[in-house]
Order: C-alpha cells, then structure tokens, then sequence
C-alpha cells in the first residue's frame, strides 16, 4: 500500500447502487479511497467502471446509497454547493477532451479562467510551470492537432491539474498510446502523486499501467465490486475471476494451446 496513504477517506461509496433509470448497472458498492492513494478501477468492457466514475464525480446520481467525495455528501447538496466540491477534484478523459480549436495554452488555462479572477500574469506563470512539469515548454502555441497523442494526454493532464486538485480522475489515460509513451504517462501520473499526495482513481484495463501505478485496485465484475486489495494480494486471489485476470489467463472459449476444443476450432471445422 502507498507510503502516502493515511486513514483519511476521500471518497467514500456506502451502500450503492448506480446505474441509468431503474436499471442498476452496479449494487452493494462499499468502497473507500484514502487520500494520497492511486486506486486503479479495472473491469472487463461493461462491467460499469465509468458508471461509477461519472456517479462518483456527480454526474449521474445514484439509485440509492450515498457517495462522500472530500467528506462531503455530493448530492445532498445544491448543484452550486457540488461545483465547489468538485472544484477540488480534475479530470482527466480518455481522448484528452481538449478544445481543437484552442492552443494548448488556452486549453491548459481554462480553468483558472473559468473558476479563478487571477490576472493574465499568474495565470502565464502557473501554465508555464505546469508545461514544465508535464515536459512540454515551449508548446504552448501550438494546436492539440499539432502535437502527438501523447504530448496531447499530457496536455490533459497539465489542465486537469492546473487548478491543484486533491483528487485526479482518470479514465484510461495510456488508451491508444504506444507502450513506452504509455509507461511514460503511467511515470508522470506516479510523479503528480508523489510530489503532490494527490488520490488518483485510475480506470484502465492495462496490467502494465496497473503494476506501475496502483496503490490498490478495485476490480468489478458481475455487477459488483469483486475485489479490493493491492496488485499482490489480487494477484494471489483464489477468486477465479479476479486471479485470471491478472495472469492473462484466457477466457475457456478460447484454445490455449493445450488441445482443448474452441470457439475457433469450432469455426474452422464448420468451413472446412
Ligand atoms: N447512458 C446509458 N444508458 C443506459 N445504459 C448505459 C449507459 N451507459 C452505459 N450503459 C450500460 O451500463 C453498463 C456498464 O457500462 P460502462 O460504460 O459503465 O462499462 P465500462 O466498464 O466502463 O465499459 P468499457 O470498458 O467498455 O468502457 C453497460 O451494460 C452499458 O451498456
């Protein structure tokens, strides 16, 4: 577990249930993230890892239960009171979300300028450090369109932190990057954390990313939350599912090589 991790929760699920109109998506969800921690959120494609996301940063109320994002209940309280709460929170989306049309400065600075009064001269400042940070100075004129998809995340990650959140979203931040720009990000999100303490959720797929970066992970499968722990205590889960996961081991429709009969075997016999 993180050396940063103290026994303060910053986000906190009791009892939940998420999901879209009547239908839950996700029941009984108990989870705590500590300040300071990276928490990956893993689970196969639809098994509601940005259902809880976007319930967790206020987007999508839930069925029933309760969410306490920085000690606070966020939808107990007025839209305004909430923005104040997620203020203190950034997030960073799967494909940058930035604004085309925009330098990267002006993308970085948003931020401030929508939430802050500070004059034109600290924001310069503070978007110079952040570039500095993120290793990309002397980028800041140009269009998103004129950098590479990983200096683009970064660029995402330089906004998403402009504002010094307590709390980085992430939802899949390595997704359609090369395996080195990957990591490299993986190592810049692990640097925000160290030089800052600040709580990272993380949702990605990648066990690369994961074995790099998360404190703990909290896997979901069948409609709940299947498993909380560190990548070593998952690793040696007895839980089929959540052991599998984490030694690549296929699904049993598919022939791993041991002369068992498969889908695709299956295939191939009805053509021939
Ligand atoms: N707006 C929506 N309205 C109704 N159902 C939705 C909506 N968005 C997602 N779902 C359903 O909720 C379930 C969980 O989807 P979700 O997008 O949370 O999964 P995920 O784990 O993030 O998947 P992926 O890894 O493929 O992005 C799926 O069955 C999906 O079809």
């Amino acid at each position: 577990m993180s050396e940063q991790k103290t026994s303060e929760p910053v986000i906190e699920c009791r009892d939940l249930v998420c999901g879209y109109g009547d239908v839950a998506v996700l029941e009984d969800v108990n989870v705590e993230i500590f300040r300071g921690e990276i928490a990956a959120l893993l689970g196969g494609s639809g098994s509601g890892k940005s259902t809880l996301l976007k319930t967790i940063v206020g987007l999508l109320p839930p069925l029933s239960g309760e969410i306490r994002l920085l000690g606070e209940d966020i939808y107990a309280m007025t839209p305004k009171e909430r923005s104040r709460v997620l203020r203190r929170t950034g997030m960073l989306y799967q494909y940058g979300a930035l604004f085309g049309s925009r330098t990267i400065y002006d993308n970085i600075s948003l931020p401030l300028r929508q939430h802050t009064n500070l004059p034109e001269p600290v924001i310069r400042e503070m978007v110079r450090q952040k570039l500095a940070l993120v290793g990309l100075e002397g980028l800041e004129f140009r269009l998103p369109a004129d950098v590479s998809g990983g200096q683009r995340k970064r660029v995402a990650l330089a906004r998403a932190t402009i504002m010094d959140p307590e709390i980085v979203f992430a939802d899949e931040p390595s997704a359609g990057l090369d395996p080195v720009v990957a990591a490299g990000l993986d190592a810049l999100l692990r640097q925000m954390q160290r030089l800052f303490g600040v709580t990272m959720v993380v949702v990605t797929h990648e066990l690369e990313s994961i074995k790099i970066l998360a404190d703990r992970v909290v896997m979901l499968a069948d409609g709940r939350v299947r498993a909380v722990g560190t990548v070593e205590e998952l690793s040696n889960s007895d839980d089929e599912i959540v052991y599998n996961f984490f030694h690549r081991v296929p699904p049993d429709y598919v022939d791993a090589g041991d002369g068992g009969s498969s889908v695709l075997d299956a295939m191939a016999d009805s053509q021939s």
